[in-house]
């Protein structure tokens, strides 16, 4: 089955006058490339903002060769038009290590580490240096998406776009509305989401949202499962995807997301909502603190190849 549902051969983009055609992406990770390449796709100029130079390069790479997957579904067979849908997309994305090469657009989407005081800092500076008119949007998981903007000046201009992993293929978008967002930057955030071939959904900001509230407590004890031994990692993600029709089982699907990232979500949910199924898990920590971060770093619960 397609699971590129949603994109079509004429993009989209929205009509209204007040449509986003400038993006930047701070955060040029597994989710920032993801998110800069569907922008592109839908004809909007991208600017990629990373502080890792190496990292930028390597979005580079994964977005060209996400971009001709997706050449490939659109224009089955037909090698030039493949080739021009790659090359003019590619072609609207640039990259920078400066902040400033990416603060002067109608939309930027932050999508750096799951960590509060970082995501502050970030969206502090850039409100000093955007124009009044940038609209700024996390990609946080589960991090209040007030709590990450309480700095800002433009509270009205700002809220929460949450994408899921990987994001050319997941046709979900999280759009959280905080009290201070006003109906005209949800209205264009909503038009934006829909412009970039997403299905939006708007809910509370509240930890977790709603995927991640309701897949933090399977991913936890998935975790835990394997930590008792009661199963070995390969049985529980068989058993999740024949037995509950997953596409990936829990464990592969945190190597895929990312361990590093899933510490910092599990602790910032355990510190919100006290429930004790997001208490830290020992051995998450551990493979965390080895370095083994899931398929990014090549080793998580399994190993990859480079
Ligand atoms: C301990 C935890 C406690 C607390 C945790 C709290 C919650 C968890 C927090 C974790 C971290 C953050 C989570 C985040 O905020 C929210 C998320 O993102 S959750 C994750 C959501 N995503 C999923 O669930 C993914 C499930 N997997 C799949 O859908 C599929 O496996 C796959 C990834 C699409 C791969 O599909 P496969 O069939 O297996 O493999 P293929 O390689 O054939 O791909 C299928 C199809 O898709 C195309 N494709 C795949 N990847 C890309 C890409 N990057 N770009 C473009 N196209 C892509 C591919 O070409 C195939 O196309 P086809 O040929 O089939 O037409
Ligand atoms: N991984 C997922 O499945 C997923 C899904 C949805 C949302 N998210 C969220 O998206 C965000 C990014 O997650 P990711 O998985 O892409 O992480 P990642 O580690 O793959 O990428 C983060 C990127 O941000 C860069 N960065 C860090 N600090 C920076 C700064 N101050 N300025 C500029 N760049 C900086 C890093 O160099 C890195 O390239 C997190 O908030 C995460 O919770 C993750």
């Amino acid at each position: 089955m397609n699971k590129l549902i949603g994109l079509t051969r004429n993009f989209s983009s929205s009509t209204s006058l007040n449509a986003i055609k400038t993006v930047t992406i701070v955060g040029g990770g597994l989710m920032g490339s993801g998110i800069a390449q569907v922008a592109a796709q839908a004809g909007q100029n991208v600017t990629i903002i990373d502080i890792n130079s190496d990292l930028l390069g390597k979005a580079q790479k994964s977005i060209q060769t996400n971009l001709t997957r997706v050449g490939k579904k659109l224009y089955k067979g037909d090698e030039a038009k493949i080739n021009s849908f790659v090359q003019e997309s590619f072609e609207r994305i640039k990259v920078s290590t400066k902040l400033e090469d990416g603060a002067d657009v109608d939309l930027i989407v932050e999508a750096i580490v799951e960590k509060l005081d970082v995501k502050q800092e970030l969206f502090n500076k850039l409100d000093q240096i955007s124009p009044a008119h940038t609209i700024f949007a996390t990609n946080t998981s589960c991090i209040s998406v007030n709590a990450i903007g309480s700095g800002i000046k433009r509270k009205d201009k700002y809220g929460g776009l949450h994408f899921f992993n990987p994001v050319p293929v997941m046709r979900l978008l999280e759009v959280i509305k905080c009290d201070s967002t006003s109906e005209e930057t949800y209205q264009a955030m909503m038009e934006w989401g829909k412009s970039v071939g997403k299905t939006c959904i708007t809910c509370k900001d509240t930890p977790g949202f709603v995927v991640n509230r309701l897949l933090g407590p399977y991913s936890a004890e998935a975790i835990r499962m394997l930590e008792r031994g009661d199963a070995s990692a390969e049985d529980i993600d068989i058993a999740m995807k024949l037995g509950a029709g997953y596409p990936m089982g829990p464990l592969e699907l945190a190597d895929f997301t990312g361990l590093d990232t899933k510490t910092f979500v599990l602790s910032n949910m355990f510190e919100k909502t006290g429930n004790p199924v997001f208490k830290p898990i020992p051995l998450l920590d551990k493979l965390v603190s080895e370095g083994k971060f899931g398929r990014k770093s090549g080793e998580g619960f399994y190993k990859y190849d480079k």
